[in-house]
């Protein structure tokens, strides 16, 4: 007998096994989907508020299968599996559309792309204002903008957009973090670079690998990493610095993989969106203030959420363009706006504000995606 056919017959019955399985798993996949199904006639026959995406609803379903799940498959491939099913859901329910900085390959897409799955559609925009601006027209259900970045800080586009848009019916309603990975994307070798092109943040992220590899080239800021990509694909000697997803759609080679400084580099970022998120017993609540110009006025806010026992889980200034030198506080706390704690700690936190607004009540999101 041929080795080579030896190994077929030894598989041949466990695969006999994987393909009964397999059929299993489809009929209660569809099971499940048929259940999904009823979800959505409720939920569209407005006997329920509760919206298509229910983050709430979607952090119970990942902590569940996650304790339910004895191995030998990871929960990180689970869950991967949940977030797709999820994603059928929404088109069964109604397909829901989904909106980010563009042009496509961003990381504000490869976030949203992670979290909402394959059965979305999704819409790429020029500026992150515009996404605030298409959920506020209801041109989108949901918008993902990066709102701080591990090695970088805040996202200024971002914060300028909550100023813009606070007290409209704009959200924050779910956060995600991901884990960002910067390569140096090119079609020429490293000695023949003489331009490196990205966004602001990650030229700062890559900041030592630069000073370190590419000493002698010029880097210049692009609108966006794609953006970035897209020049570097047309103009000889030049490079970028991007996501693999934009290495495939701009016909790009990877030089260089994990360029950026700190390994654990992460940004989060905001879904927003008309909708609410319900409490789910591990939430945040973001709020934006501004105070009077006098002494103490920040650690009077601050001091209230103290005194309630809130810890705060970020805190960001940004420019009023008002005023010079007059500045909105971003805060997140943890707790949702209607646990008792919270919604009193703000009602008394308006006494030593000029302004506050809630931006929005979400899970908190535990894994980095
Ligand atoms: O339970 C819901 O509200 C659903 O829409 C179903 C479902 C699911 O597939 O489990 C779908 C999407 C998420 O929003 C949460 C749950």
């Amino acid at each position: 007998m041929n080795d080579k056919t030896a190994p077929d017959d030894a598989l041949a019955p466990l695969r006999q096994q994987i393909d009964e399985l397999d059929q299993q798993l489809i009929d209660l996949l569809n099971e499940r989907a048929r259940v999904v199904v009823e979800v959505g006639h409720i939920k569209n026959s407005g006997q329920t508020d509760t919206p298509i995406y229910a983050p709430d609803r979607e952090q119970q379903v990942l902590a569940k299968i996650r304790k339910r799940n004895q191995g030998p498959l990871p929960n990180s491939c689970i869950e991967a599996i949940w977030r797709e099913l999820m994603s059928g859901s929404f088109a069964l329910e109604r397909p829901l559309r989904v909106g980010y900085l563009g042009p496509q390959g961003t990381f504000s897409h490869l976030a949203a792309r992670r979290k909402f799955g394959a059965s979305i559609e999704y819409d790429n925009l020029v500026g992150i204002s515009s996404v605030f601006e298409e959920v506020h027209r209801g041109h989108i259900d949901l918008g993902v903008v990066p709102i701080e970045n591990s090695t970088e800080g805040a996202v200024g586009d971002t914060l300028d957009s909550f100023l813009t848009y606070s007290g409209t019916d704009v959200n924050v309603c779910a956060e995600i973090l991901l884990g960002i990975h910067h390569n140096l994307l090119a079609n020429c070798p490293l000695n023949e670079i003489k331009r490196v092109y990205s966004h602001p943040q990650p030229l700062a992220q890559c900041r030592n690998w630069l000073s370190s590899q590419l000493p002698n080239a010029e880097r210049i800021t692009a609108a966006s990493t794609s953006k970035a990509a897209e020049i570097a694909s047309r103009e000889p000697g030049s490079a970028a610095i991007s996501s693999k997803l934009a290495a495939e759609l701009y016909n790009l080679k990877t030089l260089f993989e994990n360029i950026e400084d700190n390994p654990s580099n992460t940004t989060r970022f905001f879904i927003i969106g008309k909708q609410y998120s319900r409490p789910t017993g591990d939430d945040k609540t973001s709020i934006m203030f501004t105070t009077e110009h006098a002494a103490g006025a920040l650690s009077d806010v601050l001091n209230v959420f103290r005194d309630h026992g809130i810890n705060l889980t970020h805190i960001d200034k940004r420019p009023s363009k008002r005023v010079n030198w007059e500045y909105y506080f971003f805060i997140d706390v943890q707790g949702h706006i209607k646990d008792d704690k919270v919604t009193k700690a703000i009602e008394d936190a308006k006494k030593h504000c000029l302004q506050i607004n809630v931006l929005g009540a979400y899970p908190r999101a535990r894994d980095v995606l």
